[in-house]
This record gives C-alpha cells, structure tokens and sequence, in this order.
C-alpha cells in the first residue's frame, strides 16, 4: 500500500516561517549584507540588537542604528554578545572572527547564519518576495542564489498586485467567523466553508471585501452556503 503515500525526496531543507516577534537577534557585523539581515529581522519584528564597531557601519545600519530601530554595541564581537541570544546572524569580513562565532553558537545551541559560509549555517537566508501577510521565498538549498532571485521575480510578477491586500481580508474574514462560531466542534465546518469561500470568490472579490460585506457573508455560515460577493450586496438570503 506504500505507493499510496508521497515518495521521500531527501536532500531539502525545513521550509520553515520563523517566528521572531519579540525575540532576540543578534547581528554580527554591519556591512552590506548585514544590513540585509538586519531589514529582514525588523520585517520579523524581531529585537535586533547589532555588534558592530560605529565606524564599520555601512549608511542604513548606520541610520537603523540612528533611528532606535536597533540596539547597538559598538566594538567587535565578544562572547558575552550571546547571552540571551534566540538567533544569531553574522556577516563580516573577517573568517576566524566569524568561524569562532559559530563555534560558540554551537556550544550555547543558539541558531545561526553565517553568511555565505554554508557548513556554517543552521539556516540559510533566501530570495523573499513580500506583500503585506504575503511572504514567498525562494531557496535553491545553496544551488544558486542568485538563481534564487530570479525566480522569485519571476513569480511575483505572475501574481495579481492585490494579492496582499485580498489575504489580508481573509485574515479578517476567519477571525470574525471564530467569532461566530467559536466552538471547537465546528472546526471540519469552519474549514471547509472557509476554502470554498476562497476557491469561489477572486482575488478581487476578496480585496473589495468591507466590513459589512463580511458581516452579511457570515450570515450565510449556519446554512453552510458561499453565495457571491454580488448575491452578499443585494442581500438575496
Ligand atoms: C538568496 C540570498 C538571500 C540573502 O542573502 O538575503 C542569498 N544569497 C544572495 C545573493 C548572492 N549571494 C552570492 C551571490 C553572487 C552570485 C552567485 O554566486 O550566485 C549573490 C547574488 C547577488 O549578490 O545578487 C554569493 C554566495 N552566496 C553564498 C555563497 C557561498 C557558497 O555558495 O558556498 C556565495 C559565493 C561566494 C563566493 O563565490 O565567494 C551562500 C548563500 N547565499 C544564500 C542566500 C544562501 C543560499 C540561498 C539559496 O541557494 O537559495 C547561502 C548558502 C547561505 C546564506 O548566506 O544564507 C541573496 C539573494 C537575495 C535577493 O536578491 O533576492
Ligand atoms: N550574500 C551576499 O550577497 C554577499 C555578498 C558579498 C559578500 N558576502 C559575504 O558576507 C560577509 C559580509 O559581507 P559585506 O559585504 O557585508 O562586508 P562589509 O565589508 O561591507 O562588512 C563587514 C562588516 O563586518 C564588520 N566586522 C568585521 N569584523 C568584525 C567583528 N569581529 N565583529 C563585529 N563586526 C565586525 C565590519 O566593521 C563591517 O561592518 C563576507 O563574508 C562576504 O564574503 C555576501
């Protein structure tokens, strides 16, 4: 019966959406590509907190810096850095510097990018495409990067612009609906009335969706109907 199931395809990657909100980055180093490490932390609403002396500071690490957006211990590293520490991303110019920095992360078991030094990394970084809640990255597991960018544009530029905004409407839509109806039993229910609400509206559908769209859409949710978004403005229930 095992040909039922999927074939194990080893020699991925744990696609994974990383939850940092609140939780403390450590950014070693304040170049270029730490300045990328840095937008991606802060898009994460992370704690970043930046190690780095100020004169390494490229502009925008500079500003961030600036701006409170960041925390920031201006010298070089030192293990002390670590403590409290949930992740740690590092991106010098400096390989010893950077080899002893993962080697701690190692022992203290904090997770660790080092930029561009693969055996050195418990993740790596990859081309992300964002709109609103939308997030679509792109990995080639180490392959090619910059092949990675490529195809991300690729599938960005084959979705409709409001893609963002029409997600976001259906994050309102569930969270109205646990509303109405709250209880655990309902869940099959729940799910299934909400994707085909989403398989049978568009995406413009979605995105034109108001508030009172969404409350007059929900009383259709006992029966377990879907009508259109027009059938919901004419009220025909
Ligand atoms: C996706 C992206 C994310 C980001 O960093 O934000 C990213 N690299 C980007 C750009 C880029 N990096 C490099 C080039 C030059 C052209 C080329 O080589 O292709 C370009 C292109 C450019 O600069 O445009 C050089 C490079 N990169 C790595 C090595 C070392 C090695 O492979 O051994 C070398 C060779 C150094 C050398 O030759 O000396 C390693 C890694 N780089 C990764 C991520 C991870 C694997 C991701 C994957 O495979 O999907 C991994 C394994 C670890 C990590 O760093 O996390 C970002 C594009 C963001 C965007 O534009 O959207
Ligand atoms: N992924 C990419 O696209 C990409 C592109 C170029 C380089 N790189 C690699 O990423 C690393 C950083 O690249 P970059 O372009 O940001 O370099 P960069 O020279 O712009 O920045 C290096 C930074 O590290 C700081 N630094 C050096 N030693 C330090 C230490 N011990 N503690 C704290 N800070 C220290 C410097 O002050 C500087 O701010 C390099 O290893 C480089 O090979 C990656």
């Amino acid at each position: 019966m095992s040909h039922k199931f999927p074939e194990v395809q080893g020699g991925g990657s744990l696609i994974v959406a990383w939850q940092t909100r609140n939780k403390h980055v450590v950014v070693v180093g304040g170049g270029e590509v730490a300045a990328g490490r840095i937008l991606h932390a802060l898009n994460a609403d992370a704690r970043v907190t930046v190690v780095c002396p100020q004169t390494g500071l490229n502009e925008e690490v500079a500003y961030r810096v600036a701006q409170n957006q960041v925390s920031h211990v201006d010298r070089v590293f030192e293990p002390q850095d670590l403590d409290g520490a949930d992740m740690v991303l590092c991106a010098i110019d400096d390989p010893e510097a950077s080899t002893q920095v993962w080697k701690l992360c190692k022992e203290r078991r904090i997770p660790a990018n080092i930029a561009d030094v693969p055996p050195e990394c418990d993740f790596f970084f990859g081309s992300v495409h964002r709109d609103g809640p939308l997030q679509i990255m792109v990995s080639t597991n180490g392959n090619g990067p910059k092949l990675a960018s490529i195809v991300r544009k690729k599938i960005a530029n084959t979705l409709p612009q409001n893609t963002g905004a029409a997600i976001e409407n259906v994050g309102r839509l569930r969270k109205k609906l646990r509303t109405v109806a709250p209880n655990a039993e309902e869940g099959p229910k729940r799910m299934k009335w909400m994707s085909t609400v989403c398989e049978s509206w568009s995406l413009e559908d979605l995105v034109e969706m108001t508030e009172k769209d969404m409350d007059a859409l929900l009383s259709f949710y006992q029966p377990n109907k879907v009508p259109s978004l027009q059938d919901v403005r004419e009220g025909s229930h």
